[in-house]
């Protein structure tokens, strides 16, 4: 099946004709993190899924990214890959300079202590330790005092000075949230990462939660990669990265809620579906270069057809191809 994206400039026909940045193109400060042909599959044979296919990607230090998509198209294999929380099957990712893929798991570890904060739709927050326990707890498992002046910042930024002492049950659903992102935000970390932080809050908890991780890239200078099914949550980043079948289709900068909801009405199907038998890697570089017969004459973006060449080449954990047509 040909997947059309039509009336849009994809990134993936940008890159037929110029040697297009990666989607997310690094700002003026660098790149937060940043991926090169970031393939990630599930399993093997034919059950294999192919969530990731090789995609290329820069995260922009101090700003609000938000990645979308359909269900099932990799948002949240993207974010766990490029934070270090999932091994990759191929390609490379960094967060700031560092390589991550490549490093054994206490050094996976203690980068993701020290430079990355996360923030899940469920709030992971310990419920025998008080707000202010559960702020600093990262910190205090890594054996590092907090920076007391950074910490106040947060704590009043995000409004929960009187909370402070209150556990998650005495707290609202919004509460919780507020106190799961000033917990990602407490140690300064590069990089944080939410994943639909707003997915379990109505939809005033839900703004807060949004205008606090608005704040922290404003205020704080903080770097905020959010995955999010809701248009009107993308609307408070400053770009949008659509994902479809395992790659990055399209971007949009300074979102508005109505050009999302609009832009998402153009993508067409798009879960990733299991992957037939591998093909061998000079159809995939064709494949990548354009030589797969792009629409193109009508003005749609000619996407890839999935079974140009008879399926995907798929890896195993150390970048070994693991099948071939
Ligand atoms: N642990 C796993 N084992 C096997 N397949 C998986 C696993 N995790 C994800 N997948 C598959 O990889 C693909 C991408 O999944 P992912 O969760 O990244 O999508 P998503 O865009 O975040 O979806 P959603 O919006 O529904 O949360 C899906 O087809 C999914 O079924």
């Amino acid at each position: 099946m040909t997947q059309h994206v039509h009336g849009l400039r994809t990134t993936e026909e940008a890159a037929v004709s110029t040697p297009a940045p990666a989607p997310g193109r690094a700002s003026s400060d660098g790149s937060a993190a940043h991926a090169r042909g970031l393939t990630k599959a599930y399993g093997t044979g034919e059950t294999a899924v192919l969530a990731l296919d090789a995609v290329d990607v820069d995260i922009a230090r101090g700003r609000f990214t938000a990645v979308m998509g359909p269900s099932g198209s990799g948002k949240s294999t993207l974010m766990h890959c490029l934070a270090g929380l999932d091994t990759v099957s191929a390609g490379q990712v960094w967060i700031g300079d560092t390589e991550i893929t490549g490093l054994r798991d206490r050094e996976l570890t203690r980068l993701r202590r020290d430079r990355i904060g996360f923030m899940f739709q469920s709030f992971n927050l310990i419920p025998t330790l008080n707000a202010l326990e559960n702020i600093t707890l990262p910190m205090d498992i890594a054996g590092r005092r907090p920076d007391e002046a950074w910490l106040d910042q947060v704590i009043d930024t995000l409004g929960l000075r009187n909370r402070l002492t209150h556990r998650p049950s005495q707290l609202s659903g919004g509460q919780q949230q507020r106190v799961a992102c000033a917990r990602a935000l407490a140690s300064r970390p590069e990089l944080i990462f939410a994943d639909e932080p707003t997915g379990n809050l109505d939809s005033r908890a839900g703004l807060e939660v949004l205008g606090f991780l608005r704040d922290a890239v404003d205020t704080l200078g903080q770097t905020v990669v959010m995955v999010t099914h809701d248009p009107g949550a993308a609307a408070h980043s400053d770009l949008v990265l659509y994902l479809a079948d395992g790659r990055i289709v399209d971007e949009m900068e300074h979102p508005t809620a109505e050009a999302v909801l609009e832009r998402m009405r153009l993508f067409t199907g798009g879960t990733t579906r299991a992957a037939g038998p591998a093909l061998d890697r000079r159809n995939v570089r064709a494949v990548r270069d354009g030589e797969d017969g792009r629409d193109g004459a009508d003005g749609t973006a000619g996407s890839r057809d999935r079974s140009v060449g008879g399926g995907r080449l798929l890896h195993d954990g150390d970048g070994t191809a693991v099948g071939e047509a």
